[in-house]
């Protein structure tokens, strides 16, 4: 059983994540999870913070010499930015009068720092984070709330990307379908894992579609308009073996996993897998994956609206599946709010924040759907060393009647 588990807030000191369950033998590199993080920095439209700080990276259990020992893998995403926020969030008590003189320092931006955010931003976790914790402002509430928590999944991600590619020849890309009204349009080719250089050189993480100027152009328009965007985008793996999940229940289905760890990435709010929303619209004779035998013998499904699952098994054909995310909830030019301390309208807190994050929110989506594949794969072929589970995978593979084989 592969599980995990992320901890810190958004300006602590660092993120942790720490995963159980991985075969020993897997090639890991600090360098490696530091790529994939990156990667989720980049995109157009993200705010300031972005751009100074770094996420250190440090490799702390589960690893030796550059692979996989078989025990826990922990590892920490330090936040170079920690010392100007030392005594804001300092896990020890503090005494108001530190807490008054950390206020003398810095920008007006970091004078806020320390002033109770007692105006929640709608759309934010602020309002019902306070009411649920019992907290009298949001600070303590969105420093978890915060997608910097992504970043620890992100670097997880990596990892379960290593062993799905080194054991079964999975391999996964994502790419921006739309920001905004601006998309990528249905005829656009799929993106191919061989492309990832290319879509992380994009700003907007497309293959140049048409749309990707004019998202491009609406994120300069949203930024000016002191406006926020969100988007979808969409994850495909590569090379799955038929059968990851099952039909037999709820819990075990692949989509229904897939759907949840997408809509467990902050912001998402809507999830399809394959044509998803748009099958539905469709007769049964134009929604479905028609089969055929091809001149070896082989079972072909002429098409992929299904998104490779049917069931709720992976059939083996390229797994396909979007998420949509929100519009960022920090608007610059302030939402209508309450200030919770003096009971009157205000205007909601802002200090700084991304106008965009789906080109980034693609990356975070990519890691999920690695961290539910990792896990399928390991359910069912097992093995306690990279050598192990592979044989096994390739055991199950052989032993598929030529009859029944789509490959
Ligand atoms: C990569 C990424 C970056 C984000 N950046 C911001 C941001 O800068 N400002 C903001 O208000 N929300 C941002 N969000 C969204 C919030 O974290 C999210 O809306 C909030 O936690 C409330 O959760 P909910 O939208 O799922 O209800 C971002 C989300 C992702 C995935
Ligand atoms: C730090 C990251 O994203 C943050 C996610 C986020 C939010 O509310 O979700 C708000 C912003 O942080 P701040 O309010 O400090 O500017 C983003 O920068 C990150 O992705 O690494």
């Amino acid at each position: 059983m592969l599980r995990w588990l992320t901890a810190g807030e958004s300006h602590g000191p660092a993120l942790v994540a720490v995963m159980e369950g991985l075969p020993a033998g897997v090639q890991v590199s600090t360098a490696d999870v530091a790529a994939a993080l990156a990667r989720r920095r980049l995109g157009f439209g993200r705010g300031a913070r972005m751009k100074f700080e770094q996420d250190e990276v440090e490799l702390l259990g589960g690893v030796r010499h550059g692979l996989t020992l078989g025990s826990p893998l922990a590892i920490r995403i330090g936040n170079s930015e920690w010392p100007k926020w030392r005594t804001v969030m300092s896990p020890d008590p503090v005494a108001a009068s530190d807490l008054a003189a950390a206020d003398d320092v810095g920008s007006p931006q970091e004078l806020a720092r320390n002033r109770p955010l007692t105006r929640p931003r709608p759309g934010h976790a602020d309002l019902v984070g306070m009411q649920k914790y019992g907290f009298d402002e949001a600070r303590p509430v969105l420093e978890r709330a915060s997608a910097r928590e992504t970043a620890a999944r992100v670097a997880l991600g990596a990892v379960a990307a290593a062993l799905l590619e080194q054991a079964y020849g999975v391999r996964l890309v994502s790419h921006t379908v739309s920001i905004g009204s601006a998309e990528v349009g249905d005829d656009a080719p799929l993106p191919h894992p061989d492309d990832v250089a290319r879509l992380d050189d994009d700003p907007v993480r497309t293959l140049d579609a048409p749309g990707s100027a004019a998202m491009v152009a609406e994120v300069d328009a949203a930024r000016k308009d002191g406006d926020t965007l969100g988007g979808v985008v969409e994850v495909l793996a590569y090379g799955l073996p038929p059968g990851l999940g099952s039909h037999v229940h709820w819990d075990r289905r692949l989509d229904s996993r897939l759907a949840g760890a997408l809509m467990g990435i902050q912001a998402i709010k809507g999830v399809e897998v394959g044509d998803g929303f748009r099958t539905a619209a469709r007769r049964g004779s134009a929604a479905h994956d028609e089969m055929e035998l091809d001149g070896e013998g082989i079972v072909r499904r002429r098409t992929g609206r299904a998104g490779g699952t049917e069931g709720g098994m992976s059939t083996g054909d390229v797994l396909r599946v979007r998420a949509a995310m929100k519009p960022i909830s920090t608007v610059p030019r302030s939402l209508d709010t309450v200030d919770v301390a003096t009971g009157e309208a205000a205007k909601a807190v802002h200090q700084r924040s991304d106008v965009c994050a789906v080109p980034a929110a693609g990356v975070v989506a990519e890691a999920m759907v690695a961290l539910v594949l990792a896990e399928a794969c390991l359910e069912k072929f097992g093995g306690d060393s990279l050598t192990e589970t592979a044989r096994n995978h390739r055991g199950y593979l052989d032993a598929v009647p030529p009859g029944l084989r789509t490959w």
